[in-house]
């Protein structure tokens, strides 16, 4: 199974709609998105905001605001299932018909030698344009394999996929698909040992959310839960 998951409203409605305004207002931020496409220049055709303008460090420091909430509902589960130990800087992307970007591999470092050097462990596309806007543009995850699942989500929902993943982004053949996008260092190195992590936080959220019933079955299972979890995190890091 690769690692995929799809996470529908990760952004609230009223911080895409803000994002989408500043961007609108500034077409001239915008610059050809292949200066940051490494050896995979020439399959990539898109446009970027310019990584050190204003704008783009703004919009990146709005969204890593929200991933960085853990009250939200919708970022708890990228919590739990990221375990993110650094949020790089999101590029934001804006695809006219004509562009896309075709099957690659993204780098195993980002960032190399900065200070925000990471490992992706995982990459993460948050879609920003209203789906209805725009035809094509699917991203498509292990795009290698025959059955590989293909992505459009509603503006704020994102995908979370393993970095080591072949993947592509359809050609757009009509409207603008605006997304931004980054990369991953995750606390827990090893996707099976990060599976597991994520399906215990999960249980335990469940059992703090419905506790009231039988308070003392509900704190047995929090101490046993986070007893297996640090356990596991003791032995596989
Ligand atoms: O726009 C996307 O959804 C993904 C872009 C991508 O694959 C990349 O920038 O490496
Ligand atoms: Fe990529």
């Amino acid at each position: 199974m690769p690692y995929v998951y799809p996470i529908p409203n990760l952004l609230p409605p009223e911080l895409v709609s803000e994002i989408n305004k500043r961007l609108e207002s500034e077409p001239e931020a915008w610059v050809d998105g292949a200066q940051t496409a490494g050896r995979e220049r020439g399959k990539k055709k898109n446009l970027e905001l310019a990584v050190d303008s204003d704008l783009r460090v703004q919009v990146s420091d709005a969204i890593t605001t929200v991933l960085r909430d853990y009250q939200r509902r919708e970022s708890l589960l990228f919590t739990f299932l990221a375990a993110p130990s650094k949020i790089g800087k999101f590029l934001v992307s804006s695809t006219d018909a004509g562009g896309g970007y075709g099957d690659h591999m993204d780098n195993n470092v980002m960032g190399k030698g900065t200070a925000e050097e990471l490992r992706s462990d995982l990459s993460m596309t948050i879609f920003l344009s209203d789906p209805e806007s725009y035809e094509g543009g699917e991203l498509v995850i292990d795009s290698d394999m025959a059955f590989a699942p293909s992505f459009k989500m509603p503006a704020g929902g994102a995908v979370l996929y393993a970095t080591n993943s072949i993947h592509r982004v359809n050609p757009v053949t009509k409207g603008t698909r605006v997304a931004a996008i980054t990369w991953i260092e995750s606390e827990i190195a090893d996707p099976f040992m990060r599976q597991v992590n994520a399906d215990l936080l999960q249980c335990l959220n469940a059992v703090s959310l419905n506790g009231e019933q039988n308070p003392q079955l509900a704190a047995f299972l929090t101490l046993k839960l986070e007893k297996i979890r640090g356990n596991l995190q003791k032995r596989f890091g």
